[in-house]
């Protein structure tokens, strides 16, 4: 078998074949013996570190601004050639093109790091790991997204996409595809003092989804009442549901009043999440005792949104076990769900807010003994039995919490939120560490959807090359030339066949190759046609280039063909 060693030039000559047919094998180049021997195995359940492959990074001096990809998703061109004086672009393919006085550096040539240069074919092993892998090993699972996350994700993307057929519901002037999210039709007036119902809705305008709440027969008597909304615009806490907008319609039918919110996919009010109903008499029943460590987190979120509210000159006035949700049951994470309204509501009967405040702690710590309690605040009418019941279980300092929220100061004296954010600093800081750790899971999980975002990018610009039907009249563009050794690497990454002619899918093959690819490695690879005549020894960097020239060819054709 004839081995060629690639030089830039047109490929199919060397060839020699019209169009090659047959099975693909390609196989790694054994002369290089950086390049690890390609194991076929099939889906590896643990795969060697990248690690070992990293023998097989670029050593003639690839600079980590080398070796990344455009920041274009499909931009090929050096970003900001034209531009006299250019940012530092950390994704150009090529910095030295860029010039001098382009970089962030002073000169390229200033830019030297100690370090290696990054191996930006490999996935990033940072972040928070299964304790019983060692550190070398991997599994396939590594380079995506951990299942529950994606789960708990595809699961709220459902829920934010969901439509309801044959809705009876109307489309309103600024908002369609209204989707119910009560799930019960038992309607608590309590609170408003008006049946209140909750949809999803898309925006009009932006298409994006939102939360309305509407209070049915609502009249409004005063202009000025629905533009109290407005001071709740500026209240932005990870603990409140920001409110956007409030309007009246008459599009359901009678006089409503409509509260624009954010929407937050699939949470529960924290009475559907630790209180039910039991099929007789509307009584609540606990579904499971609530930690203490659960309540001193609920304590610490409810304390940091009154402490956005109160700062604000603002009363949250609806703090209650219905009307707070849980938007991230894994993390415990909660929102005040219904402030603002009251303050539209009751606006003829305005009260000072210094008062209102304070209600604000009472109404606060009802929401904790209802929690410990298992008891829904309707229900709370002996407070200091329910304190008793409240200690059996809990600890001193809980109990001591919830009375002080609950017991009223004698005017002229007022509770303030930062003494009680004092007094809870400790549990605070035991919240704080918790959302630590789970901002540094996330940012894991960010870091391998940054990988994958880099692959797929490379792997669109394949599917747009490989066995490309014509581009500007040549029917054989994709077959031709450097595209003819796209075809092949395509071969090797994807189309890998055991002796007898089995297909191989190994994963790890398939993201390792594509990863080099993508960081242009100076690693070489053994590329062979179809019908085994002819090899074709081409690093990755050079296979990259030919990429870029590629698919530089499809968005010249696509933007001549759009007069650009
Ligand atoms: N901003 C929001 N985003 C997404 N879902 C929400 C939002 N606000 C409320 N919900 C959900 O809508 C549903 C209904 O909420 P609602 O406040 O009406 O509770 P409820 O228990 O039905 O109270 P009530 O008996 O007062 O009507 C709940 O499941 C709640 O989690």
């Amino acid at each position: 078998m004839a081995t060629t060693r690639y030089q830039n030039s047109d490929v199919r000559r060397q060839v020699g074949s019209p169009r090659p047919k047959g099975r693909a094998a390609a196989q790694t180049d054994s002369s290089d013996a950086s390049v690890p021997s390609f194991n076929p195995a099939a889906i590896r359940e643990f795969t060697p570190s990248f690690d070992v492959a990293s023998t097989a990074t670029p050593s003639n001096g690839t600079t980590a601004h080398e070796a990344a990809v455009a920041y274009d998703p499909f931009s090929m061109q050096t970003v900001g050639q034209s531009l006299p004086t250019t940012p530092f672009n950390p994704y150009a393919d090529d910095q030295a093109a860029l010039g001098a006085g382009a970089g962030f550096f002073p000169s390229q040539n200033a830019y030297q790091t100690p370090l290696q240069p990054l191996q930006h074919h490999l996935y990033s092993t940072w972040g928070p790991k299964p304790t019983n892998l060692k550190p070398y090993e991997r599994t396939t699972s590594d380079f995506f997204i951990p299942e529950d996350v994606r789960i708990d994700l595809t699961k709220k993307n459902e829920a934010a996409n969901q439509v309801m057929p044959n809705s009876q519901l109307p489309q309103l002037d600024n908002y369609h595809s209204l989707v119910p999210l009560d799930t019960t039709h038992r309607k608590n007036a309590s609170i408003f003092g008006y049946n209140s119902w909750v949809y999803k809705a898309k925006a009009t305008r932006t298409g994006t989804v939102v939360c309305l709440r509407r209070l049915q027969d609502f009249r409004l008597s005063n202009e000025h009442a629905i533009r109290s909304v407005k001071e709740w615009r500026r209240i932005v806490s990870a603990n409140v549901v920001q409110t956007h907008d409030a309007f009246t319609t008459r599009m359901f039918g009678d006089s409503s009043l409509v509260f624009v919110q954010d929407f937050h996919p699939l949470s529960q009010t924290l009475a559907e999440a630790h209180l039910a109903t039991s099929s007789h008499g509307g009584r609540f029943a606990q579904k499971n005792p609530i930690q203490e460590s659960v309540l001193w987190s609920y304590i610490t979120q409810i304390a940091a949104a009154l402490k956005v509210i109160h700062g604000k000159d603002l009363a949250a006035r609806c703090i209650d076990v219905t009307k707070i949700i849980l938007t991230d049951a894994r993390a415990n994470r909660i929102r005040l769900g219904a402030c603002s309204i009251l303050d539209v509501v009751h606006y003829e009967a305005r009260r000072p807010v210094a008062e209102l405040q304070q209600e604000d702690f009472i109404n606060f710590g009802r929401v904790i003994l209802s929690l410990a309690t298992n008891t829904h605040p309707s229900n709370l009418n002996n407070i200091n039995g329910s304190i008793e019941q409240l200690s059996r279980v809990y600890s001193v300092e809980l109990r001591d919490t919830v009375l002080w929220l609950l017991s009223p100061q004698q005017p002229p004296a007022q509770k303030g939120i930062e003494e009680f954010m004092r007094g809870i600093a400790l549990h605070a800081f035991a919240q704080l560490d918790v959302e630590e750790q789970s901002r540094d899971a996330d940012k894991s999980h960010l870091s391998t959807a940054l990988e994958n975002g880099r692959q797929f990018r490379l792997m669109l610009k394949l599917a747009a090359i490989n066995e490309r039907h014509e581009l500007s009249g040549d029917p054989n563009w994709s077959e031709n030339g450097e595209r003819y050794l796209l075809k092949l690497f395509r071969d090797y990454c994807f189309h890998q066949v055991d002796a007898d002619g089995n297909p191989v899918l190994d994963v790890y093959h398939m993201i390792t190759c594509l990863g080099k690819l993508e960081a242009g490695s100076e690693e070489k690879v053994c590329l062979t046609s179809r019908d085994e005549q002819t090899s074709f020894v081409v690093s990755y960097k050079e296979l990259k280039k030919q990429l870029g020239s590629a698919f530089g060819d499809l968005q010249k054709a696509s933007k001549q063909a759009k007069g650009l």
